[in-house]
């Protein structure tokens, strides 16, 4: 019997066109003896169609050809329907931080050589709010880039650049209580991150120690600052010792409880979600099975 192998497909991701992608997956698989189906996401109710087609189809192996959004919406879907089977991410979105942090090849033919290769990596699934959460997701200055970002629909460097800064000039802060290892913290921040990887798909590194498969997440405070130590922090974020700055606060937990006042923006893996008072984090029993080099 030939290995079942399901395709999630993500048109639109990253600007990319993917119909060449998918001419070569499918020469792939008949090379390889492999039996593949095909979904493309559409916007609209893709949780509801990939669950239902999953567990119609009983693959071996589901392939991810899009960018974070897309590898979230499948580790979801995957948690909610309780199936355990690997995942291969084909970077074919814009940032592909979630690919990136898992040294995944940037070309997509090399990238789903993957599949082929039986080394598996168990990577964390946090639970933020009833959602999951494989990446990055916080509460105020990045969601609301993020937010911005989305609302002028300009993509670029330029135009994040300009975002960027606008949202830094507001030196907008929240009053937060965070319930943290039979502990309360409560601090003045600009940002509160819960981090299950190391690295923004802008290559902003949050969380220097942070290990996908260590059971664990990291809580990331970034408190107020005085503007002559804006160039240091960006400096130190480049080169990976964000944790050095004394306006930073990493904290190691499984479980943490989060209360913010005014309400903050809250975005997961990169999709905002919208202004919240209270996240609620913790680790999944059940970690996603991706295939690495
Ligand atoms: N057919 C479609 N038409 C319009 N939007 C879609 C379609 N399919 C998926 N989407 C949207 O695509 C988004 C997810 O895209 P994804 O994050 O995978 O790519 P990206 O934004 O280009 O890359 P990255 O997140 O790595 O920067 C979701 O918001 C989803 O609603």
């Amino acid at each position: 019997m030939p290995t079942k192998v399901f395709f999630l497909i993500n048109p639109i991701s990253g600007g990319l066109d993917k119909k060449g992608f998918r001419s070569n997956a499918e020469q792939f698989c008949k090379t390889h003896n492999l039996s593949p189906k095909f979904l493309e996401t559409t916007g609209k109710d893709d949780p509801s169609r990939l669950a239902e087609s999953l567990k119609e189809y009983q693959p071996e192996i589901l392939v991810i050809g899009g960018g974070d959004g897309t590898v979230n919406l499948a580790a979801s879907t995957l948690q909610e329907i309780a199936m355990q089977i690997p995942i291969a991410i084909i970077p074919l979105g814009s940032a592909n931080g979630m690919a990136r942090e898992l040294l995944i090849p940037e070309e997509p033919l090399e990238a789903l050589k993957l599949i082929l290769n039986s080394n598996q990596k168990n990577v964390d699934v946090l639970v933020v709010n009833g959602q999951y959460s494989i990446h990055l997701s916080d509460l105020g200055f990045n969601a609301k880039l993020i937010r911005k970002f989305e609302k002028f629909g300009q993509r670029g460097k330029w135009n994040y650049a300009r975002h960027f800064f606008s949202i830094l000039q507001e030196q907008s802060t929240s009053e937060y209580s965070i319930y943290i290892n039979d502990e309360v913290i409560d601090i003045k921040a600009h940002m509160v991150a819960f981090a299950n990887a190391r690295t923004y798909g802008t290559g902003a590194v949050i969380n220097p120690d942070g290990k996908l498969d260590d059971g664990i997440f990291e809580v990331c405070i970034f408190r107020p600052y005085p503007w002559y130590a804006l160039g240091g922090i960006a400096w130190k974020f480049f080169i990976g010792d964000i944790k050095e700055s004394p306006y930073v606060k990493i904290i190691p937990a499984r479980e943490a409880l989060v209360l913010v006042h005014p309400d903050e923006e809250l975005q997961i893996d990169g999709e905002v979600i919208g202004t919240v008072a209270k996240v609620e984090v913790s680790v999944s029993e059940m970690p996603l099975n991706v295939l690495v080099p």
